[in-house]
């Protein structure tokens, strides 16, 4: 017998629900506009509307579907799909079992099934599910959950457990454009990926639906084509550096035009500092501790900023809350692991910091990511010592960026980034941040400031944010007034704020190079 399935492209996925359109929206307006920016595929929810107004909804939404050359699913609705000959059916665990939405339907139309669990993943896809949408993946204020978030690791347990049986899958629930990047690789494991995301409310409410999901497909395709190839990157595949410095000059102002709330839990000794530098590139601090402060907090965050500078059991617990609540809401989530290996305590502490916490840029000096990466470092107390090569720099960087999934950034005389796959050597600095106390934790801060605002390519935003703070070091080591550490620490504050509102002179200072 011939299958007839319509062929389908599940990477933009918008599932509807009217009620979170802008005001004075019209809902098939929106719909046209969201074809024409890129969704590729549609799924009518509607939770109200009775049997006839329904159909005809959904007959009005398939014409403008069709326009496009579009699938058109029908959530929980078999009736409907079928008096309008839409593409397929989407089921839940409650809705009708699968094989009487198929008996009904017959085997040309494409049937989705939500999944929360292996168990249900793997009845569905024994079932014949043709697609599992798996979720939710965070937090939504779209619905009220009864089970709780699954986390980018809770889709990727799913994911592995239905290897190799060919089902495609979308994941829904919290999804934006910011924390898709996060979302599918660090979902994907060189065998397994999400096809796409199935998105309501950031879709639904969009003020400029056409652009938006312009912008939000070529996020999906992006990444999802990145973890066909099983390769973990966090941007785009330029190797250019002039272009790369285009892109920090114009990242820099970001910051003070979107203001965004940088929540830090750090060390008590730089505290003060650390503020300071989020305030003089435009971003907010805040420098919360308490636990119960992180979940509220998580929902305003621009990014987070996690440094065990100060290890105490009450603040690893909240630190690791505040990661979790982060990662939750899709915000960038920054760790520095001070001193990670110069203890017993600090090693058993950043292990479970690894265990149990994603990040999303983990920046180190070279004794902490030397040692992290099992490449020797060496530290006096937090401090690293010690020489090392430059390929064992980039090898570190790199390795330890593929294992985390994430970019991680190793400070020094030259610093390394990497995103697992590319490494970039940056050369700027000066060596009185040395001697100042809390430099590597200013760095981390700043990486905080730019991940807030870049929050899809962290490996500009780490190049961007190192590559600033140590052109402002040169800056501020420079000028006649400074004398000493002293003067170089307020003079530093300073020149990041000048750097911050005039960036153009990051052009012909910046020393950026590709090591691969
Ligand atoms: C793609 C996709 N995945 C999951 C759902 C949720 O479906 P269900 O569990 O039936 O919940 P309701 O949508 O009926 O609230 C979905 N609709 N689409
Ligand atoms: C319809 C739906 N199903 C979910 C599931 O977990 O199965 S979560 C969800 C709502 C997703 O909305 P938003 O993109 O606005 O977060």
């Amino acid at each position: 017998m011939t299958c007839n399935k319509p062929q389908v492209d599940y990477s933009l996925y918008l599932v509807t629900e009217r009620s979170l359109l802008p005001k004075g929206t019209n809902f098939l307006e929106h719909l046209e506009l969201c074809l024409k920016g890129g969704v590729t595929l549609v799924q009518l929810r509607e939770k109200n509307l009775d049997t006839r107004p329904f159909i005809e909804l959904a007959k009005q939404t398939k014409a403008i579907t069709d326009k496009y050359s579009i699938p058109l699913i029908i959530n929980d609705r078999v009736d409907v799909a079928l008096a309008v000959d839409a593409a397929g059916v989407h089921v839940g665990q409650d809705d009708m079992p699968l094989q009487q939405v198929r008996h009904f339907i017959g085997d040309n139309k494409i049937i989705g099934v939500s999944v929360n669990n292996v168990q249900e993943a793997a009845e569905a896809v024994n079932a014949g599910a043709d697609y599992l949408g798996i979720g939710a993946v965070w937090f939504t204020s779209t619905k009220t959950l009864t089970k709780k978030p699954l986390g980018v690791e809770g889709v990727q347990t799913i994911l592995q457990s239905i290897e190799g049986k060919n089902v495609p899958t979308v994941a829904i629930g919290g999804i934006n454009m910011q924390n898709t990047p996060q979302l599918i690789s660090k979902s994907s494991t060189s065998t397994v990926h999400l096809d796409g995301v199935a998105v309501v409310s950031a879709i639904m409410s969009s003020t400029e639906p056409e652009q938006f999901c312009k912008d939000f497909a070529n996020v999906v395709i992006q990444y999802v084509s990145k973890s066909e190839k099983s390769s973990f990157v966090t941007g785009g595949d330029q190797k250019d550096e002039n272009a790369l410095i285009d892109d920090i000059i114009k990242l820099v102002p970001l910051i003070r035009q979107k203001g965004p709330l940088v929540h830090h839990i750090t060390n008590n000794v730089v505290i003060n500092d650390n503020a300071n530098a989020t305030l003089a590139l435009g971003a907010s601090p805040i420098m919360a501790t308490h636990p119960e402060d992180v979940a509220d907090l998580a929902v305003v965050n621009g990014a987070m900023v996690l440094n065990m500078g100060t290890v105490d059991e009450t603040i690893t617990n909240a630190m690791v809350l505040a990661a979790q609540e982060n990662v939750r809401h899709g915000h960038p989530v920054i760790f520095d692991p001070v001193g990670a290996v110069a203890t017993n305590l600090r090693k058993k502490v950043s292990s479970r910091f690894l265990k149990e916490c994603e990040f999303t840029v983990i920046k180190g000096n070279s004794g902490e990511i030397l040692g992290l990466a099992g490449k020797g470092g060496q530290s006096r107390g937090v401090d690293s010592i010690g020489s090392h090569e430059e390929s064992i720099a980039a090898q570190a960087v790199k390795e330890l960026a593929l294992r985390h999934k994430c970019v991680v950034g190793m400070t020094g005389a030259t610093d390394y980034v990497s995103d697992g796959q590319r490494v970039i050597a940056l050369e700027n600095g000066h060596e009185l941040m040395a001697s100042i106390t809390g430099s590597g934790c200013m760095a981390t801060t700043v990486v905080g400031c730019f991940s807030a605002v870049e929050k899809t390519d962290f490996l500009l935003a780490t190049v961007a944010a190192l590559t600033t703070l140590n052109i402002a070091s040169e800056n501020a080591a420079n000028r006649p007034d400074v004398q000493g550490p002293g003067t170089f620490r307020s003079a530093l504050i300073d020149e990041l704020f000048k750097l911050s509102n005039a960036p153009e002179s990051i052009r012909n200072a910046a020393k950026i190079r590709w090591l691969n």
